[in-house]
């Protein structure tokens, strides 16, 4: 169970996180942070660069810590980036800090939606279907081993992505009138 009132967002890239993210958080009138983002504030330079002078590797360390950073915050919509689960403490860290949404997509869909963004380095290559489904097949067990929820993002338009996220994390916040039911009552002596 988490610890945390946060929403988190995973899956593989293209499945939405980071555009869901933004609008889920205008609907539920909540910060919208993109980990994507924050690592690239922290660093001063985009994302193609890290991987360029730190190889994968030292992306993965800035991400981390970024991560560890932002789970320490409450109220927050969380978008990941599609490795994130990739390291163990990240997913400790992810599966405390909030309700984790998985968007699942298929590799078609992936393909179609990133085709024309030049800023996954992970993309630039001849095959980058075949690499998607590699990623996938390693990643989807990850995805679903820390996911508290699985929204399928094919079959539906964003706006009902956006409102079924947002029902299910309504549905875990505390009623007020049962939370205060359930604050201990101390007997007379
Ligand atoms: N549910 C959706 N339906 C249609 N297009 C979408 C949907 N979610 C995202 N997109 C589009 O796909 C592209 C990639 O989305 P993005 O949010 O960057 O994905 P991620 O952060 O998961 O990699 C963007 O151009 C976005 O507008
Ligand atoms: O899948 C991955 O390993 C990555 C996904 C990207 O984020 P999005 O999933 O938002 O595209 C970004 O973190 C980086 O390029 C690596
Ligand atoms: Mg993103």
């Amino acid at each position: 169970m988490p610890e945390k009132s946060n929403i988190v967002l995973i899956g593989p890239m293209g499945a939405g996180k980071s555009t869901v993210g933004r609008h889920l958080a205008s609907h539920l009138h909540l910060p919208f942070v993109d980990s994507d983002r924050e690592i690239e504030r922290r660093m001063g330079v985009d994302i193609p660069t890290i991987f360029e002078y730190e190889g994968e590797d030292g992306f993965r360390q800035r991400e981390a810590a970024v991560i560890a950073d932002l789970c320490s915050r409450e109220g927050i919509v969380l978008a990941t980036g599609g490795g994130v689960v990739m390291r163990p403490e990240n997913r400790e860290c992810l599966k405390r800090c909030g309700l984790v949404v998985y968007l699942r997509t298929s590799v078609s869909v992936q393909l179609r939606r990133t085709a024309r963004d030049r800023n996954r380095p992970l993309l630039q290559t001849e095959n980058p279907r075949a690499r998607l489904e590699e990623l996938l097949r390693i990643r989807d067990p990850l995805y679903r081993e820390i996911a508290h929820l699985v929204v399928d993002t094919d079959r539906e338009h964003l706006r009902g992505t956006v409102r079924t996220v947002a029902r299910r994390f309504r549905g875990r916040l505390p009623k007020p009138d049962k939370a205060r039911s359930r604050t201990p009552v101390s007997a007379p002596e």
